[in-house]
């Protein structure tokens, strides 16, 4: 059974980081609800779950994706570009080291998020912008290209995370809301979508496609290209700038 780290919410998450939206109040048994549903969708799904311990002084700390970054048996810990979410990650090496993997770390100066990386089969892209630099790019290069893997930057502006902008279709298609993808002519192959949360798709095997509720013409879209999405309420945590992505890292080994 494939398994999937998760991180249950801190009681402070309302006062989670807010960067290129404004600020609404989050309702945080709401937010404990949808944060169920998104598991239950896993389980539902074939996923078993793991979690990583909470660490309720950290209010982004559900945002388990963006401790690491996984691929083969290597989980690269990152370096979290804002300073208040750097204590998150220990608990989260100690979890994926307990699965199997390998560990490396992302050092200072390097800076990066696991939000900024999307991989597709051996081509890894990595946001550069306001989480994740140039150092953090080099040194996230350096320990995978040993395994064979492609490491590619590319540029980010205009949202948090590279997988705010855009991440990927099972035939590799990747897929964003264009005003707010940087250089969509930095990908191989690009489809838009008409919906900002329509560009995020975690990819549950069986064509199957978990998205949030809020991008229902883009499930549509998906549907017509013969995929299932698997759609979940998330809007407390995307008040967060937090999307389906961020909310779980799939160990697919
Ligand atoms: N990978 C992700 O999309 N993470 C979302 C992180 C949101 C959090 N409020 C932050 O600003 O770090």
């Amino acid at each position: 059974m494939p398994t999937a780290l998760i991180r249950r919410p801190s009681p402070r998450l309302a006062e989670g980081l807010v960067t290129h939206i404004e600020r609404t109040p989050v309702d945080l048994d709401l937010a404990a609800t949808q944060w169920q549903t998104y598991v239950d969708a896993l389980h539902r799904t074939g996923w078993e779950t793991v979690e990583v311990p909470p660490i309720d002084e950290c209010p982004d700390s559900v945002f388990i994706e963006d401790t690491m970054v996984v691929y083969g048996d290597l989980a690269v810990i990152a370096r979290a570009g804002a300073d208040e979410r750097r204590p998150e990650a220990a608990a989260a090496e100690e979890t994926v080291a307990k699965q199997g993997y390998r560990i490396a770390h992302i050092a200072d100066p390097g800076t990066l998020d696991g939000g900024d990386v999307l991989k597709i089969g051996s081509t890894i892209y990595v946001g550069h912008g306001g989480r994740t630099n140039a150092k953090g790019i080099e040194q996230l290069r350096d320990a995978f290209a040993p395994l064979g893997a492609d490491v590619r930057a590319v540029p980010v502006q205009k949202v948090l995370h590279l997988k705010s902008a855009v991440t990927a279709l099972p035939d590799g298609t990747v897929i964003g809301y264009e005003p707010l993808v940087d250089d969509p002519s930095a990908f191989d192959s690009f489809r838009p979508v008409p919906e900002e949360s329509g560009a995020h798709v975690v990819l549950l095997g069986e064509d199957r496609l978990l998205m949030a509720a809020s991008a229902p013409k883009s499930a549509e879209l998906f549907a017509e290209l013969g995929y299932t999405p698997v759609v979940v309420d998330i809007s407390e945590f995307e008040k967060l700038e937090g999307c389906v992505t961020c909310l779980s890292v799939r160990l697919r080994r």
